[in-house]
């Protein structure tokens, strides 16, 4: 089965992967505070919009210091948002504003909406909070935002609602491995979060 892009958000862990029949020639590039999808070096050029983006952002624990004096190095408080485009950014841009984790998704998603291409492909997004988890994706025909207790999986095709989904993953290097290994068609590559007592901890596995 082909369900595109997905992810996987657990109360504690998450995972995304890139799955692509048009766009393989793609990795996941590790940054500071995000994962990056990019186009490998010998991608043939596109002028796709869509398939380029910040796929992770972590967002710092709220802080009552002025922005100039908030930690700059990771602590095990804070957020962690996934997604499958450029929706990520203004939704981790809310939460470090202090919006609750729902209304990020459902703004962010509603107000770029479904991606405007030859499939009408939904926006998928997760949070993983410090006391709570949330899955959304917003269709042309809906919008969805709902709090997840167990790992629970979304699509871009087929798997478009959320759903409870068996994932064992502990680790981000387990979740990156197991995302990337699920049997569905053209896998590319895949990212694994996962909250540590230091904070959040990322891994890649971009099926070198
Ligand atoms: N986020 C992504 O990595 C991504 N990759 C491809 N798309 C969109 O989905 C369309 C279909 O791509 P594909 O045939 O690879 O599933 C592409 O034309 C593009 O508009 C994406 N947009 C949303 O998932």
């Amino acid at each position: 089965m082909y369900v595109g892009r997905f992810l996987i958000v657990g109360p504690q862990i998450a995972a995304y992967r890139v799955s692509s029949r048009s766009f393989p020639n793609r990795k996941i590039i590790e940054r500071d505070a995000a994962l990056t999808v990019a186009p490998t070096e010998d991608a043939p050029e596109t002028e796709n919009p869509y398939i380029s983006y910040n796929c992770v952002r972590r967002v710092e624990p709220r802080s009552a210091e002025s922005a100039d004096e908030r930690p700059r190095t990771p602590t095990a408080g804070g957020s962690v948002v996934v997604g499958n485009g450029s929706h990520v950014d203004p939704i981790a841009e809310k939460l470090e504003l202090g919006y609750p984790a729902r209304d990020a998704l459902a703004e962010s998603l509603l107000a770029l909406d479904y991606e405007k291409d030859d499939y009408d492909t939904p926006r998928i997004a997760g949070t993983v909070g410090e006391e709570s988890a949330f899955v959304g994706i917003v269709r042309e025909d809906a919008l969805l935002v709902r709090e997840v207790t167990t790992p629970t999986l979304v699509a871009t095709y087929e798997r478009d609602a959320p759903e409870s989904f068996d994932f064992a993953a502990e680790t981000a290097e387990e979740a990156a491995a197991e995302a990337y290994e699920l049997d569905f068609e053209h896998p590319v590559c895949a990212a694994g979060v996962a909250r540590t007592d230091e904070g959040f901890e990322f891994a890649v596995e971009n099926g070198e």
